[in-house]
């Protein structure tokens, strides 16, 4: 582990690689105002490096330059920062404060109803952890994070639904670990525990927000606001194969349809089937804008249950990672029922393989979705090889082709085709295995 010293050379050095290509492209300084953009500019993948090293240096100089008991303080007072700001979003402060404008305590108080001082107590607190400004004594205005409530209703909705279900779900895991310490059971998650209602049997996640149809928006909401982070973008997924090649596309698990909307942008020939939950579809199909309305069709249907669409590929993206290893080879099974000889399977999720470890923030994107997945569902990020493993023995005749993973992506994409009759002799592209195939076989 380097010093402080050290790692501030680092920042040091690396703050000048970025300096020199944001002058050189006339990009603007990083900025926290209200008026800075959500999304962080294009940049050379050199640039983008030395960002990634610049944050994580940061993250470790606070760490030496913290005692260790002050360190865990300041991580157990985490919550009470999260707790503050859900509860500003429970009043609807942010949507109270016009943008480039400020507004008086007294004047916000009134408005959502709450003593003036403890107000400002509460929005001083969430303004010191990065939500809200207070650009002179007794008034609030916007930064770039709460701004969003302003800019993105859709996107601001699925956060304040994550900040709730998330404070909700962490303080349950210790139950969780009592009802099933072999964290497979997706009735036991702490989600699960921490929904139960009075007097009713444990649920599931996906059985909650199939009950309750306002989850069900935010949580579309939610799915659609991620896949605008750069790391999740789309083009992720457009360029990850030649989609030329296939004509049909059934997206399992689909929510809205974005993916298959995204797709059906760019290849004109496609055509897609979005399957999911009846609640969901029902949703999905209400507000499918009408130019797609010829080349994607949803439908109800269970992952666990036999599929019955014949396509040319089917798309599972973040699936997978939702369930346990038996019940995600189930999905798979379920799958090949309906498979022609060279059809196609992508499967797009984080692999564990592909974190860089050297960076603290993208190490902590990995660890956190894999305890979130967990926490929700009884679900886990997995490695590319688990995820042959998986396959394979959910069934033979799916054979690995490749993984892509393009650059800037945190998801990657594993390629298999279905093989009807598994060669005899190994030699040719069709029946030859690679590598980690031999493994499995
Ligand atoms: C994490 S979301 C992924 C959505 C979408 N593929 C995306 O990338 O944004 C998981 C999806 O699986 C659906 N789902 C959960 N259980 C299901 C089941 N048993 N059968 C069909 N769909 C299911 C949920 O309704 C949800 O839309």
């Amino acid at each position: 582990m380097s010093g402080i010293k050290d790692l501030a050379e680092v920042i040091s050095e690396d703050a000048d690689i970025v300096i020199k290509e944001f002058e050189e492209k006339n990009i603007p300084d990083f900025s926290w105002s209200e008026d800075a953009p959500f999304a962080f500019p294009k940049v050379s993948p050199e640039c983008y490096e030395a960002i990634q090293r610049i944050s994580a240096a940061a993250v470790r100089i606070q760490r030496l330059a913290t005692p260790p008991v002050n360190f865990l303080h300041m991580l157990h007072d985490k919550c009470y920062e999260i707790g503050a700001i859900k509860a500003l979003m429970d009043l609807g402060v942010p949507y109270e404060i016009f943008l480039q404008n400020d507004i008086s305590y007294e004047d916000l108080a009134r408005i959502v109803r709450i003593d003036k001082d403890l107000l400002a107590r509460y929005v001083r607190l969430a303004a010191a952890a990065g939500f809200l400004f207070e650009p002179r004594p007794g008034f609030v205005s916007h930064n770039v994070t709460s701004a969003i409530f302003m800019k993105d209703r859709r996107t601001a909705h699925a956060l304040h639904w994550g900040f709730k279900e998330a404070l909700i779900t962490a303080s349950e895991i210790s139950e969780s670990f009592k009802m099933d310490p072999t964290g497979r059971n997706p009735y036991c998650s702490a989600w699960s525990i921490s929904h139960r209602e009075r007097g009713e049997a444990l649920e599931t996640y996906w059985q909650r927000i199939e009950r309750v149809p306002e989850d069900a928006k935010q949580y579309q909401s939610l799915m659609v606001a991620t896949a605008k982070l750069e790391q999740y973008s789309m083009e992720h997924v457009i360029s990850c194969f030649d989609w030329r090649l296939v004509n049909t596309v059934v997206d399992c698990g689909g929510c809205p349809g974005h993916v298959s909307m995204a797709l059906a942008d760019r290849f004109h020939h496609l055509k897609f089937v979005v399957q999911d939950l009846p609640q969901a579809v029902a949703l999905a199909r209400k507000s499918l804008p009408k130019r797609y309305k010829s080349r994607i069709t949803f439908e109800h249907n269970d992952l666990f249950k036999s599929q019955r669409v014949t396509a040319d590929a089917y798309f599972y993206r973040w699936i997978m990672h939702s369930w346990p290893d038996d019940l995600a080879r189930e999905i798979m099974r379920a799958a090949a029922k309906a498979m022609n000889h060279g059809a196609k399977i992508f499967i797009n999720e984080m692999l564990m393989d592909d974190v860089d470890w050297d960076c603290e923030s993208i190490e902590m994107e990995a660890r956190m979705t894999d305890i979130r997945m967990h926490a929700l569902h009884m679900g886990r990020v997995r490695s590319m090889d688990e995820y042959i493993a998986l396959v394979r023995t959910a069934d033979k005749r799916f054979r690995f082709e490749r993984k892509h993973c393009p650059p800037g992506s945190l998801l990657s994409v594993l390629e298999f085709t279905f093989i009807e009759f598994p060669p005899v002799d190994s030699a040719g592209t069709d029946g030859s295995l690679t590598p980690v195939q031999e493994d499995y076989d």
